[in-house]
C-alpha cells in the first residue's frame, strides 16, 4: 500500500487540505482526487498539482489513506459509489460531519474507520483535527491519521461520542469567530470609523489575541486582564457583552449546531448503508 491520499469528494475541506498538505512538503501525486462530476478534483489539479481520477476504484486502488469527504447527505449514496473498491488493508478517514464510525463501517466492512473533525485553517498549517477511532481502528491506525493531520496543525483525540460538539466548536469555529470579527468592525463602523479601518483593525485584533494565547500558558482571563484597565473602556464594553447575555448566546450557538447534527444523523441502525 502506498502513502498516497485519495479523498472522495473535492470540496471546501478537500481545498484546506490539499492546500496545507502540499505547503507542508508532501508531494502533489501522492493526493488523488474524485468528485461527482469531476469539476472540483480538476480545480484542485490545476492549482495545487493533485491527481485528478475520474472513476473512484481506480483513485482508490494502492492509495492508503481513503478520506471521505462529503456532505452528510451525499454520504450514504458516496459509500455505495466506493463499497468494493475498498481494501483491508486501507485506512478509511471519514470527515463527515454527524456520520457515524458505525455507518461508514458498516458499508465497507474491513478497513478500519477513523473518524476526523478538521477545521478550515488547515490550509494554512495552523488548524486543529480532531481524532476519533472507529471500528477496526487501533494505535496504528491512529498513528497514521494523526501523521497526515499533523503537518497542518494540531491534533487530538477524543471518544467518537464527543465529536457532533467538537464540529460545533472546533469545526465550525473559525466561521463563528469570523462572525465576531465582522460584528466588531460593523461595530467600528457605525462609531464613525472608515470601513477599510475597521475591517483592519478588528482583523488585528483576532491576530494580535491568537499570537497572545499562543504564549505557553497565556489563558483568555490573562489577555482580558492586560486589556482592562480598572474602571476603563474595556470593562465597560466586557459589561455591556455580559448585560446583552453574549455568553448565552453563544451557548445557544453551539447548542444550535449540536443539535442540527444529531437530527441529520447517520448511523448504521438508523440507516443501513451495507449491501446492495
Ligand atoms: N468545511 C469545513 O470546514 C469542514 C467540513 N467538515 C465536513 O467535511 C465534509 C465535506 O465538507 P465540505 O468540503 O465543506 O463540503 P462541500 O459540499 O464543499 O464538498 C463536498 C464535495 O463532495 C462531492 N461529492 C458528493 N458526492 C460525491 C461522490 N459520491 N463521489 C465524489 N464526490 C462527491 C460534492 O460534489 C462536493 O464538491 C462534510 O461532511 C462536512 O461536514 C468537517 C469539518 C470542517
Ligand atoms: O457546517 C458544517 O456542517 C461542517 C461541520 C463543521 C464545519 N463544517
Amino acid at each position: 500500500m502506498s502513502e498516497d491520499i485519495v479523498f472522495i469528494g473535492c470540496g471546501r475541506i478537500t481545498r484546506a487540505l490539499v492546500q496545507g498538505l502540499v505547503a507542508a512538503g508532501r508531494p502533489p501525486h501522492t493526493l488523488r482526487g474524485v468528485s461527482r462530476t469531476g469539476a472540483g478534483a480538476r480545480v484542485l489539479g490545476a492549482e495545487f498539482g493533485m491527481r485528478v481520477v475520474a472513476r473512484a476504484e481506480d483513485a482508490i486502488s494502492g492509495a492508503g489513506v481513503v478520506m471521505l469527504a462529503v456532505h452528510p447527505h451525499e454520504a450514504v449514496s458516496a459509500l455505495k459509489d466506493i463499497a468494493g473498491a475498498v481494501s483491508t488493508d486501507q485506512l478509511v478517514v471519514s470527515l463527515v460531519a454527524s456520520c457515524h464510525t458505525d455507518a461508514v463501517a458498516e458499508a465497507l466492512p474491513g478497513p478500519a474507520v477513523v473518524r476526523a473533525v478538521p477545521n478550515v485553517a488547515v490550509a494554512v498549517r495552523t488548524g486543529v483535527t480532531v481524532l476519533s477511532a472507529g471500528p477496526g481502528a487501533g494505535s496504528d491506525e491512529l498513528a497514521l491519521a494523526e501523521a497526515v493531520f499533523s503537518a497542518v496543525g494540531q491534533v487530538a483525540t477524543v471518544p467518537e461520542g464527543m465529536l457532533e460538539t467538537v464540529s460545533a466548536l472546533s469545526g465550525a469555529g473559525p466561521a463563528l469567530t469570523a462572525y465576531f470579527v465582522k460584528a466588531l468592525s460593523a461595530a467600528g463602523v457605525a462609531q464613525g470609523l472608515p470601513i477599510a479601518t475597521a475591517e483592519v483593525l478588528a482583523a488585528q485584533a483576532i491576530r494580535s489575541t491568537a499570537a497572545l494565547l499562543a504564549e505557553e500558558g497565556t489563558t483568555p482571563d490573562d489577555v482580558i486582564d492586560a486589556v482592562a484597565s480598572p474602571g476603563g473602556m474595556t470593562e465597560a464594553a466586557l459589561f455591556a457583552l455580559g448585560e446583552r447575555g453574549v455568553p448565552g448566546a453563544v451557548g445557544h450557538a453551539l447548542d444550535a449546531a449540536v443539535r442540527l447534527s444529531f437530527g441529520r444523523r447517520i448511523t448504521a441502525a438508523a440507516h443501513p448503508v451495507g449491501g446492495s
